[in-house]
């Protein structure tokens, strides 16, 4: 009995053996059809996003592509980007040698050292802690004097006399008229243009940006905009930053808004941005979201007629 009992029991044991083998089996084959469903879903989801990665691509306007980060450090020769010239240039005079053939952008951090950029920007402080605007957009143009002060402008040579010597040094007035001539020597050179025929032109001046709401349209620094178009004389902009984007403020990248898409420079202090000034280069600043963005505006004309003189104290 026991042996039977046994031998049952052992046929048993077999069958269930039979039964889990063949549910395996039958698990393993709808596994693997399972897996080949899974793969044809993911190839077809890839190609789906593929499709749409290359169709937001597309949209030109959405692309930004950044053409010079802060944390990157642009030294030896500057980063040169050419842009075709557009036809700004024969509406006005040509002078060879200065007017431009060849256009484009460029980006270099080794013209003006940091503690350069500094020493610049605790200029502009001080000059713009004498007044600045109501609204988040603040300049001080050292050539005519032009300083923001409420809801306008004054004029700091007339407007604080004599005082004006306590504010700015001699010194500070040479690092400018030196950065100047390297700024100009670096365009010169990247264009290929006599620097002898280049003039410093109206106006240039110390901006000071901040997330204030604008209280007039000359805090409206963010609209786009052709150099030439809003200064007329311009042939050459640079762009001298005394701070650093993501650190000292954010919004407030320089964006090229070219037909096929947007591209930016990141601010950092020391960096010299220039470019030819027609509608190949139009552009605009984003609205500074929080901290204090300063920088020089520092350009060029062939035009000796709209030469000025650097800026000098009385
Ligand atoms: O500050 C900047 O980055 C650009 C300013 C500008 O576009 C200008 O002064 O015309
Ligand atoms: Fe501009």
């Amino acid at each position: 009995m026991v042996r039977m009992r046994n031998t049952k029991g052992a046929n048993a044991t077999e069958i269930e053996k039979k039964i889990k083998r063949g549910n395996a089996l039958r698990q393993g084959s709808a596994w693997r059809g399972h897996r080949g469903l899974m793969v044809l879903l993911l190839v077809a989801l890839s190609v789906c996003g593929a499709a749409l990665w290359l169709y937001v691509t597309s949209l030109d306007s959405d692309i930004t592509e950044t053409l010079v980060r802060q944390g990157e450090l642009v030294s030896a020769q500057p980063r040169v980007y050419t842009v075709q010239c557009s036809e700004d240039y024969e509406n006005y005079k040509r002078y060879p040698g200065c007017t431009p053939q060849r256009c484009g952008r460029a980006v270099t951090d080794s013209v003006v050292t940091r503690e350069e950029a500094q020493v610049l920007r605790r200029l502009a402080e001080r000059g713009l802690a004498l007044a600045g605007s109501e609204g988040g957009a603040s300049i001080l143009d050292l050539h005519s004097g032009a300083l923001s002060m409420g809801k306008q402008f004054v004029n700091i040579y007339r407007y604080f006399g004599d005082q004006i010597g306590d504010v700015f040094t001699q010194e500070d007035f040479q690092l400018y008229r030196d950065v100047r001539g390297r700024i100009q020597a670096v365009i010169a050179e990247t264009f290929g243009l006599d620097p002898t025929l280049m003039y410093l032109t109206k106006p240039t001046f110390f901006s000071r940006i901040n997330s204030t709401a604008a209280k007039t349209q000359h805090d409206e620094y963010w609209h786009p905009h052709i150099d030439k178009v809003t200064y007329g004389s311009f042939d050459y902009t640079s762009l001298l930053y005394l701070s650093d984007y993501g650190s000292d403020f954010s919004g407030g990248r320089f964006v090229f808004m070219d037909q096929n898409g947007n591209r930016t420079v990141e601010p950092r202090a020391g960096r010299v941005s220039f470019f030819s000034s027609g509608s190949e280069n139009l552009h605009r600043v984003e609205k500074v979201t929080w901290g204090t963005r300063y920088a020089i505006t520092v350009s060029f004309t062939c035009d000796p007629a709209h030469a000025i003189s650097d800026p000098a104290l009385p």
